[in-house]
């Protein structure tokens, strides 16, 4: 069945009250914790299912998933669900993300309460291996997609961010015009984006405004036929001048916004607690966390080694990129301590 379709509102009519009660439709009273799964290609394709008939939200797109039963961890609902739902077996995955959502209550025309309002905490993670091939076990349909281009919807509301963070490639790589110069900056540029990179930053900071402004500029019209996306490190404004993918907020940056921009992607540097809060707080698209390991960017400051990089992030609700003495090769045991991907000023420009 089609829900969009059916005129739906998030409020009770005015006036009307709705036949099956407001306090079952308004309130909420507990959160309930699902485990959900991003089942993905290498080439990016993720796997969504459509809610079937009968259940809440029936006929809205999904990420294959479910509740998480009492005594069962979040990672062992992912497996059980996904045996249940797809036949498949995980054998490979990494959390990613926490997001808790508020669905309001929803009524039809008449005033009749269709889903009641609900608290969801959801713990996303991306499946990267399993066996077997997914079938809809509950007479769901099922549609590998591109995140950035789907073709199949309603989404389930909650799923919006997420679509997005899944549009971020999970290596980033950070300009480094300094050291390279000019010349062998643009010729690496070139190369990376051939061979697939995605996640660009502009990060000048010795430069004037001026010289920045057309050094990003260029770096975006390389990057625009790969449709790659670029990040700018400066003040909103002028990445939106330079009509660039987003804006990548200093830590200071960060501390002083008060609402997220529109218009244009958001990241910023994060270093601690208080910056990943208040990021978390504005619901930036991603941060960077650093540094992970020593850098020579920053040689004073003492790296946070992966332990408190992973306990920094867990549960955490917008994707991380690791940052600080990232390698390529880093990118598998970054993901595993919770980070969506890694970001690089150096590795990044001499491996690919
Ligand atoms: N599976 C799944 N659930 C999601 C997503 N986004 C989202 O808000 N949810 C919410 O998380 C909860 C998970 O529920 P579910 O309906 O899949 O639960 P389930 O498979 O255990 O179903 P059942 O209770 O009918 O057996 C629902 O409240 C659902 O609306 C998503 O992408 N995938
Ligand atoms: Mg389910």
């Amino acid at each position: 069945m089609s829900t969009s379709a059916l005129n739906l509102s998030t409020k009770g009519p005015a006036g009307a009250s709705p036949a099956e009660g407001s306090a079952a439709g308004d309130s909420v009273t507990k959160v309930t914790e699902a485990a959900v799964g991003i089942v993905q290609r290498d080439n990016g394709m993720v796997l969504l299912g459509e809610r079937p008939v009968g259940k809440p939200w029936e006929g809205y797109w999904e990420f294959p998933g479910g509740k998480v039963e009492p005594n069962e961890t979040p990672a062992q609902a992912l497996k059980r669900e996904l045996q249940e739902e797809l036949g498949i077996i995980v054998t490979r995955f990494h959390s990613w993300m926490t997001r808790t959502y508020e669905y309001e209550a929803r009524y039809d025309q008449s005033g009749k309460l269709i889903t009641p309002a609900k608290a969801v905490k959801l713990h996303f993670f991306i499946v990267v291996e399993w066996q077997g091939d997914p079938v809809g076990l509950e007479d769901q349909q099922l549609s590998w997609q591109n995140p950035e281009k789907l073709t199949v919807g309603p989404m389930l509301p909650a799923n919006t961010p997420i679509l997005t963070a899944l549009s971020l490639a999970p290596v980033y790589a950070i300009s480094n015009l300094k050291e390279m110069g000019e010349v062998q900056f643009f010729e690496r540029l070139k190369m990376a984006l051939e061979n697939g990179l995605m996640m660009i930053q502009v990060r000048e900071p010795d430069l004037s405004k001026q010289d920045l402004m057309l050094f990003a500029e260029h770096v975006i019209a390389l990057a625009k036929p790969f449709e790659a996306k670029v990040f700018v490190n400066t003040d909103v404004e002028s990445a939106q001048q330079l009509n660039a993918a987003g804006v990548h907020l200093s830590a200071q940056r960060l501390m002083q916004l008060k609402v997220k921009p529109e218009g244009l992607l958001v990241g910023a540097s994060c270093h601690n607690a208080a910056e990943l809060a208040h990021a978390k707080m504005l619901a930036l698209d991603y941060v960077t966390l650093s540094p992970v390991k020593s850098t020579l960017s920053h040689p004073n400051t003492a790296p946070l080694g992966w332990a408190t990089f992973n306990q920094l992030v867990a549960g955490y609700s917008l994707p991380v990129f690791a940052l600080g003495g990232m390698l390529r090769e880093d990118l598998d045991p970054a993901r595993t301590y919770g980070a969506h991907g890694i970001a690089m000023q150096r590795d990044v420009w001499g491996a690919l």
